[in-house]
């Protein structure tokens, strides 16, 4: 996939200002960087949630989107699956998958935080995507469900060799997840290359400055 450069700006501001990008296709991409650094705002541009300063991005429609703020519909849980068209059937078996089967027939909205996070989640993975953007989507959850959200994660992937950008603040989800790293700052790319090579020998020095707070 093959993205033009890509611009931000909120009150004179510029929040983001990306070269244009190349992401290989059927590879989960994390991206990393400091709080306000423009994941999310890449994020949203990619989902088409918000519209870069210049142009449109071509690929808004294709996109399953799971915003860093998880939200559930106000009805049970089991038919916010439902939503997607799928039979009651199939919507259990992904309730099951994700732990949420006890809590099927419960009004989604009362629901905790993680648990919205895995339903949001259940849902965006109920179709088959070619693009997959993630903010965050294990923020939430607890180490158990984390892992097997990702295991699910990894397992719709292979399946549908869809590409996925996964905005995460963990290193350690990135390297159990993604074939490619982006490290933001600023708003600017700093670095984008293979997961061990950004992660263990980064090129640049903000990247290794950004990673040293993960060894304290
Ligand atoms: N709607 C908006 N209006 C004004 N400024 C915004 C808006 N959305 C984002 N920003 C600014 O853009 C910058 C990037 O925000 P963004 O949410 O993309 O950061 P982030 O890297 O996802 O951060 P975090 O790790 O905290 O989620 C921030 O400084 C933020 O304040």
């Amino acid at each position: 996939m093959n993205l033009p450069p890509i611009t931000k700006t909120y009150g004179g501001r510029r929040v983001l200002d990306l070269p244009a990008l190349e992401l290989a296709d059927g590879t989960i991409h994390a991206v990393i960087g400091a709080n306000g650094s423009g994941k999310s705002t890449l994020a949203r541009i990619l989902a088409g949630v918000i519209k870069p300063d210049q142009g449109s991005f071509p690929y808004v429609g294709q996109a399953g989107y799971m915003p860093q703020r998880s939200y559930s519909f106000r009805m049970s849980v089991v038919r916010n699956l439902q939503l997607t068209g799928a039979g009651r059937e199939r919507a259990m078996a992904q309730l099951e998958a994700f732990g949420l089967a006890g809590l099927a027939r419960q009004n989604a909205k009362g629901l905790s935080g993680g648990e919205t996070a895995r339903l949001a989640l259940a849902r965006v993975l109920m179709e088959d995507h070619p693009l997959l953007i993630l903010d965050e989507p294990t923020a939430a959850m607890d180490v158990a469900s984390a892992l097997r959200s990702e295991e699910i994660l990894l397992e719709y992937q292979a399946r549908t060799r869809c590409t996925v950008v996964l905005v995460t603040h963990s290193m350690t989800q990135a390297r159990r997840m993604a074939g490619q790293v982006l490290f933001l700052k600023d708003g600017r790319l700093v670095e984008q290359g293979e997961t061990g090579q950004v992660l263990s020998h980064p090129r640049c020095a903000e990247t290794q400055a950004f990673l040293d707070f993960y060894t304290l």
